[in-house]
């Protein structure tokens, strides 16, 4: 029974032992699992089929940014896994995503395949450095427009542009957002940070936690304080 609660934690840890260690702390009725490169860098698939075997959905987070027949078979690949969820860059552009979406197709693979816009990283100034002049809430909207003309799900956005894309893409168009950072967490490398609850408020189908979780000295109460958060919101 796929989870109703919004939380997506992310499995950012050095090894195998480690994610599973918190993973065996945490309960697939109250979250999903994101597995990222660093994780399945270090770990291959076995951390995905560890998941699984404990009862979780897991987003597969490898941001694919390829020529369009490499993306599409790696995210073949990842479907086959049995993921729930997988992404790409957006900025591969138009063929690189509807291929995905082609190949998912022709292989009956019901995964939810979103896009990265602009990550929640970066600020006006970062954009401006790699050529781009627009805003970040500017460049996540013609990214996501391209998205879901190209067959995404959805995106991977800030919450701070959620509301925004909710107008534009509806309710249905999933709005996966990192950046969560509660009011006394440390925003660390995150720039377009917004708390659990406004981001939900904001149009947020979708919470990544990471570090306000894992590196919380007490990372079980920091989970039940953010659903605490949730529910009163
Ligand atoms: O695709 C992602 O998940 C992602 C996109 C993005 O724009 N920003 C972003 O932080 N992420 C991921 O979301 C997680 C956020 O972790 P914390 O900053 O520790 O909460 C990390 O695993 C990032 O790799």
């Amino acid at each position: 029974m796929p989870t109703a609660s919004p939380l997506i934690i992310a499995l950012d840890y050095t090894s195998l032992d480690a994610a599973l260690c918190m993973a065996d702390r945490l309960d697939p009725a109250r979250c999903r699992l994101k597995v990222g490169k660093e994780l399945f860098t270090r770990s291959g698939p076995d951390v995905l089929e560890a998941l699984h075997g404990r009862g979780f959905e897991v987003f597969l987070d490898l941001k694919f940014h390829d020529i369009p027949n490499t993306v599409a078979g790696a995210v073949q690949a990842a479907a086959e896994q049995g993921v729930w969820m997988v992404n790409v860059h957006a900025g591969g552009g138009r063929r690189m995503m509807e291929a995905a979406r082609t190949r998912l197709e022709q292989h009956g693979l019901a995964t939810q395949l979103i896009a990265v816009t602009v990550l929640t990283s970066m600020e006006a100034e970062d954009l401006a450095e790699v050529g781009v002049s627009a805003t970040p809430a500017e460049q996540v909207e013609r990214l996501a427009v391209l998205a879901r003309d190209s067959g995404m799900d959805g995106v991977v956005c800030s919450a701070q542009e959620a509301e925004r894309l909710r107008a534009l893409c509806g309710d249905r168009f999933l709005k996966v957002t990192p950046g969560i950072r509660p009011a006394t967490a440390d925003a660390g490398d995150q720039r377009r940070i917004m708390t659990p609850a406004a981001a939900m408020t904001a149009g947020s189908t979708h919470l990544v936690v990471g570090r306000p979780v894992t590196r919380a000295d007490d990372p079980m109460a920091a989970l039940t304080a953010i659903e605490s958060e949730l529910a009163a919101d």
